[in-house]
């Protein structure tokens, strides 16, 4: 579904990926695992089009991917950034209402009922604040966001990153009901138990390369690997 050939990116002077390969397959879940600085979301900014592809090819079902990161979103690729970037200044109900503006259709699969019962607790926020939310709310709405866009394919860096356990394993259970519903997704995430339990595959990146692919069964089943790639 999305490839990405020999990729090379990054910011000004600093190339951050060196000749990165991998691939995200249709209806399952991708995970991308690394240590801190690795270029896991830079990875992510590349393909959304943030950062310029210096070398290499991204594409997405067989196409030459889009330039701007509207294009992207238009092929069906939704992004959720770590740092959320939902509107501080608007309610939860109007975060939600521009997304669907903009990007529903009258078929669309996604729609602001479907994104409340997915996230209960969005429906008893709607008139609050986006900075009246709590970090967990805020990645809900985050993700509510993106469904909204209708995509193909959901792009989550560190979704779990500054949330309360209880939070986590909520997040957890939503996007595992997305998998099984058939969304494909690919997931930067630090917490391996999580990104583990969710993805089909894992691909490890090391210093803007993949050095390690496979399953998420095995790369659990492989404590040289967590080792030597994680530091688990
Ligand atoms: N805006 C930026 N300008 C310059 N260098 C950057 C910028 N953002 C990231 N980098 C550098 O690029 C490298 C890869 O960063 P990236 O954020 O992709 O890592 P990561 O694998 O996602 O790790 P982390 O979990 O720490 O975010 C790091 O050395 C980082 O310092």
């Amino acid at each position: 579904m999305l490839d990405l050939q020999s990729v090379a990116s990054g910011y000004g002077e600093t190339q951050v990926l060196h000749g990165l390969s991998l691939r995200a397959e249709q209806g399952r879940v991708l995970a991308i695992l690394g240590r801190n600085g690795a270029g896991k979301s830079t990875t992510l900014k590349t393909i959304m089009g943030l950062l310029p592809t210096r070398e290499g090819e991204i594409a997405f079902d067989g196409q030459k991917m889009g330039r701007t990161p509207y294009e992207i979103a238009r092929m069906g690729i939704a992004y959720v950034p770590e740092t959320r970037d939902i509107f501080p200044s608007l309610t939860v109900r109007e975060n939600l209402e521009i997304t669907a503006k903009r990007f529903g259709t009258k078929d669309s699969d996604w729609t602001m009922e479907r994104v409340l019962d997915l996230f209960p607790r969005l429906g008893e926020r709607m008139e609050n604040g986006g900075t009246q939310l709590s970090g967990g709310e805020q990645q809900m709405l985050a993700i509510a966001r993106a469904l909204l866009m209708n995509p193909r394919l959901l792009i989550l860096d560190e979704p779990t990153e500054g949330l309360a356990p209880i939070i986590v394993k909520l997040i957890h259970d939503k996007l595992l009901e997305l998998k099984h519903q058939g969304l494909s997704m690919i997931l930067v995430e630090q917490n391996f138990g999580f990104a583990t339990s969710l993805a089909d595959d894992v691909v490890v990146v090391s210093k803007g390369q993949a050095v390690w692919t496979g399953s998420a069964e095995e790369i659990r089943a492989d404590e040289a690997a967590q080792h030597n790639w994680l530091g688990v």
